[in-house]
């Protein structure tokens, strides 16, 4: 559904996008992630028909983005990272006015619009002028507006920033729906870990070059070798604290009273070496795995150095 090849961007002498190849299939959830300024939304905004590439091709449902635009824009719905509200408009009107410029007839926009105001959980606020609505709020109606064409593809530009916590969670929710619609999304954000329980694979952009690409779970292997594991023991930590320092494949070790954060680099068969040498030093393991919260350190033991 969505496709780049050898795609690349300069702004004058800055080389923002180098050699992208993605491939995103129907359905699916494809985070993308980097620091500030690694050429995430130069992509999306390529894709989105709103800037030209400087080489390379990109498709978006199988149109060409350059020479099929119009093609793509029914295609798909792209949320930038910022984008303004009318002061005078109230919700409704506010789709109202975008369902319009869909062409979307009069007579079915009334419950298109009710539809997609309960889709972002905003049907008490109908009524409300957009710019009283709180920032979450306004995030949730600009996804519902890119939504009024029913795109099969979204391109979302960090929908979750500056948001409050129940407010990402809120927009989290919507997303997963989304997903269950057969949706397929390209979403970014430069905090991993919100990106890893939504997306069924994940692209790390650095300097505009992507630099690992995969299943959220084996993207870090993939890469460097890198994951992040937990420990949990019951007995014999002073022994798991000496074996888990000593190992060749731990590179950093937190302890928080019998539970160990490890930063794990090796193979499956590595981790099941360490696993054993624990159990025959006598401790009492009863946790032993990838560790999903601490997604974000491995995104920078990853990008650590890249580009220098
Ligand atoms: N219109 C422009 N003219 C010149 N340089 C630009 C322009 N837009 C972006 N850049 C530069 O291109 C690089 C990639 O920017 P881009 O906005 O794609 O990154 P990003 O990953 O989306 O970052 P952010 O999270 O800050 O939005 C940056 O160095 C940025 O300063």
């Amino acid at each position: 559904m969505i496709q780049t090849e050898h795609l690349s961007k300069r702004y004058g002498k800055l080389q923002a996008l180098t050699d992208l190849n993605l491939n995103i299939d129907k359905g699916k959830v494809f985070g993308f992630i980097g620091p500030n300024g690694a050429g995430k939304s130069t992509t999306m905004l390529i894709l989105s028909t709103l800037l030209t590439p400087s080489e390379g091709k990109a498709y978006v449902c199988g149109y060409d983005v350059v020479k099929e635009p119009k093609d793509v824009r029914q295609s798909l719905g792209y949320m930038p990272d910022f984008f303004g509200v009318y002061d005078n408009l109230k919700a409704t009107e506010y789709l109202d006015f975008y369902a319009g410029a869909y062409n979307i007839p009069p007579a079915k926009r009334k419950s298109l619009i009710a539809d997609l105001l309960e889709l972002v959980n905003l049907s008490n606020k109908a009524d409300a002028y957009v710019d009283s609505l709180s920032r979450g709020m306004k995030q949730r109606l600009g996804l519902a507006r890119c939504l009024v064409h029913s795109p099969d593809v979204l391109i979302l530009d960090e929908p979750a920033s500056g948001l409050d916590p129940r407010a990402r969670i809120e927009m989290r929710e919507i997303l997963k729906q989304l997903r269950r619609m057969n949706k397929t999304i390209l979403i970014s954000s430069h905090i991993l870990p919100e990106l890893a329980e939504l997306c069924d694979e994940i692209g790390v952009i650095e300097k505009g070059k992507l630099i690992a690409c995969g299943a959220v779970d084996d993207v870090s292997i993939r890469s460097r070798g890198i994951s992040m594991m937990e420990v949990r023991t019951v007995f014999g930590a002073e022994k798991a604290e000496r074996i888990l320092r000593e190992s060749r494949f731990v590179r950093q070790l937190d302890d928080k009273n019998s539970h160990f954060r490890i930063q794990f680099m090796g193979t499956e068969e590595n981790k099941a070496e360490l696993l054993q040498q624990l159990i025959a030093a006598g401790v009492g393991v009863v946790h032993f795995g990838d560790s999903r919260e601490n997604l974000e350190d491995v995104f920078l033991a990853i990008t650590e150095g890249v580009g220098n």
